[in-house]
């Protein structure tokens, strides 16, 4: 697969100063394509054929009422579980099951619903915990102090600093996060995601918990990111205003079965999905 590096400036830097960069896909291959992906946990069918893919540059939301099966798909992605059948491709690479290690190496990162940050660290070092896949001096050469690994060490730095810059969290990078208000600590878990450098990001209730000033600004900061490095977004959220918002294209999940898939007009229009989700109250 060939990969093009987009350079991803801090808002009102000169054109081409930023150092974050994100690997955008420039090949045709989705992002991420599942087929007929089924998983049961005992009697309990949580996925029943589900096939999905992502394009490079999209913003793939999956709704769906409680229980229909969202977690189970993301951590199937994230090869937490091993789907019963099916298959999972990204960017191209087909596996059954991938550690979490390789996903990050092969381009997948994500955040999570209920946020898994170190507390007693600063933003900046949780941040840069992002980065640890993807280092590329050896251990050695970090723990003795080697110039590679003290210029890679610099580098990473400058990247840390302009994606908090780019979210607007610059200058609170070294408080220790759990001093953060919420909405903060959201921003520091993105840009930990995004200083990896991923092909796809999955976004797992990225609005859970914040007050409606920062939906708006996280719903900014997602679009951003999406426009300007080409990177695929995975969006899991129950806040239907932000879906039909951001999203290309939203699939629908009832009861382990996707029940529909396509642009929010044609998802706000669909029969089943107000009949299954949204209420009567959408048509
Ligand atoms: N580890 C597990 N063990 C047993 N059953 C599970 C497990 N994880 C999920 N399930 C079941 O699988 C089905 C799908 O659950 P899942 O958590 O994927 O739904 P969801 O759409 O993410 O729901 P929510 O919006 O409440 O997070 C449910 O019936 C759930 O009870």
């Amino acid at each position: 697969m060939s990969t093009t590096v987009v350079r991803l400036a801090a808002a009102g830097d000169a054109p081409g100063s930023g150092v974050f960069s994100v690997a955008a896909a420039t090949t045709s291959a989705p992002a991420l394509a599942l087929d007929g992906i089924c998983l049961s946990f005992g009697g309990i069918r949580a996925l029943r054929d589900i096939s999905f893919d992502v394009a490079p540059g999209e913003i793939r939301a999956i709704i769906g009422p409680n229980g229909a099966g969202k977690s189970s798909l993301v951590n199937v992605i994230s090869g937490l579980y091993r789907a019963d059948a099916g298959t999972v491709q990204i960017a191209g690479q087909a596996f059954a099951r991938m550690p979490a290690s390789r996903l990050a190496k092969i381009g997948v990162a994500r955040t999570f619903q209920n946020l898994a940050l170190f507390p007693g660290l600063t933003a900046a070092q949780n941040i840069a915990s992002g980065l640890a896949f993807r280092r590329r001096s050896g251990l050695l050469a970090q723990v003795l102090g080697l110039s590679a690994a003290r210029s890679e060490s610099a580098r990473e730095d400058e990247e840390v600093r302009e994606i908090a810059a780019f979210l607007g969290i610059g200058g609170v990078l070294d408080r220790l996060v759990s001093t953060l208000p919420y909405g903060v600590q959201k921003q520091v878990d993105l840009a930990r995601a995004l200083v990896a450098e991923p092909n796809l990001l999955m976004l797992d209730e990225p609005m859970a918990g914040l007050t409606v000033t920062e939906k708006a600004e996280m719903a900014a900061h997602i679009r951003a990111v999406r426009d300007r490095t080409g990177l695929a977004i995975i969006l899991i959220e129950h806040d239907i205003g932000v879906v039909m918002e951001l999203s290309d294209r939203i699939a629908v999940l009832d009861h382990g079965v996707k029940i529909a898939d396509g642009t929010p007009v044609e998802i706000r229009r669909d029969p089943e999905v107000i009949r299954a989700y949204l209420g009567a109250e959408a048509a």
